[in-house]
């Protein structure tokens, strides 16, 4: 399948689960003519050769930003200033710096002073993911029916976004633009609390002793069980998003905090039908969840949405990419 050219030369920054998705599908769509991957490590520059992500490989950032018409950031945030500063004497006029990044007020902080006038500037986060990091872990449909959220600053150059618009939506994402702030608040409830929750249900449950550490392992099943695919994401990368949204997860902890307190009383008092009247409106928001991404496909995450049963005898095999996502 080919979609519409958006740029000759594409750098990607980090070839990590995203770095290496995007390039996937960017290739798969015909979107673009070369790819070239930065990574340090020699091992991740060979496995992208090998695998086919990447037609040129280099552990030189400004070698892989020369020339390039898009220079996606695919790296942990913490490693966005030291690569702007390094890139931005090669980007060429005209050619347009965006990434992945999933807090959007440090990465314009970040990278912002180190694009120069001559070069377009459009942060972007890809709503998508997995638990897995690495070159090996990305695939080209992660972006499939997923959304992909724009923060331009004001008077970013329409063409500028209407390209990045193309190669996410080449990609088969949905595209929305969003403020900076704004995108920091909605994540920051949908993504980085019910991360920051898993991380802390895990390590709570891991603290216990003896016998009833063994009983969680063994009997891990059902909501514990999501909770750790979560807890599995990488270390360095939710560090970075904890301390670079700082702000906005604060507070949503404060009226998390606020809520869960009320719900403790409320099972402390034996007042059913609080948490009943909780738990229903929880089950409401659920249902508009799975209504809202019906159109979707295929999610292991959301098997409610698959259309056909499983013991259909008319249901689609599902086989490739459907690991826990
Ligand atoms: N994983 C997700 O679910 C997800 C979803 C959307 C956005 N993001 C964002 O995408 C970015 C990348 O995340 P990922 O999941 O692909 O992580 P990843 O760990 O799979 O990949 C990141 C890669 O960057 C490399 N790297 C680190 N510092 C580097 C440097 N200075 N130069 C070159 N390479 C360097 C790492 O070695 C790694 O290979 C992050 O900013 C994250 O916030 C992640
Ligand atoms: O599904 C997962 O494993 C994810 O964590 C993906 C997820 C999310 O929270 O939805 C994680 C971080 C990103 O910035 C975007 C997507």
């Amino acid at each position: 399948m080919s979609g519409q050219r958006v740029a000759n030369r594409l750098a990607i920054l980090g070839i990590g689960l995203i770095g290496s998705s995007l390039a996937l599908a960017a290739r798969r769509h015909g979107l673009v003519g070369e790819i070239v991957g930065c990574a340090r490590s020699p091992e991740t520059r060979r496995t992208a050769l090998d695998l086919g992500i990447v037609d040129a490989a280099t552990g030189d950032p400004a070698e892989a930003a020369a020339d390039a018409d898009i220079v996606v950031f695919a790296t942990p945030l913490s490693a966005y200033p030291a690569l702007a500063e390094a890139v931005s004497p090669v980007l060429k006029a005209e050619s347009i710096v965006t990434d992945v990044g999933s807090v959007k007020q440090s990465v314009i902080r970040d990278i912002g002073p180190f694009v120069p006038d001559h070069v377009h500037f459009v942060p972007g986060h890809p709503v998508a993911g997995t638990e897995k990091s690495g070159p090996e872990a990305g695939f080209a449909e992660l972006f499939e029916d997923r959304w992909t959220i724009l923060t331009p600053p004001p008077g970013t150059d329409r063409d500028a976004i209407a390209r990045i618009t193309a190669l996410w939506q080449g990609v088969g994402a949905m595209v929305e633009e969003m403020d900076p702030r704004h995108h920091d608040r909605v994540l920051g409830i949908t993504s980085h609390l019910p991360h920051l929750i898993a991380y802390t249900i895990v390590s709570t449950a891991s603290d216990l002793e003896g016998d009833e550490r063994q009983e969680v392992i063994k009997f891990a099943a059902g909501g514990f069980r999501d909770f750790t695919r979560i807890a599995g994401s990488d270390p360095v990368m939710w560090r970075d998003i904890f301390l670079n949204n700082r702000d906005a997860v604060l507070e949503i902890l404060q009226r998390f905090n606020e809520d869960i307190t009320a719900l403790q009383r409320a099972i402390r008092w034996g007042e059913g039908e609080v948490l009943a009247e909780r738990f229903d409106r929880a089950r409401q928001i659920r249902r508009g969840v799975i209504e809202a991404h019906q159109a979707g496909s295929f999610d292991p995450r959301e098997p409610e949405k698959a259309a056909p049963a499983a013991s259909d005898p008319q249901a689609p095999s599902r086989s490739g990419n459907e690991g826990e996502r």
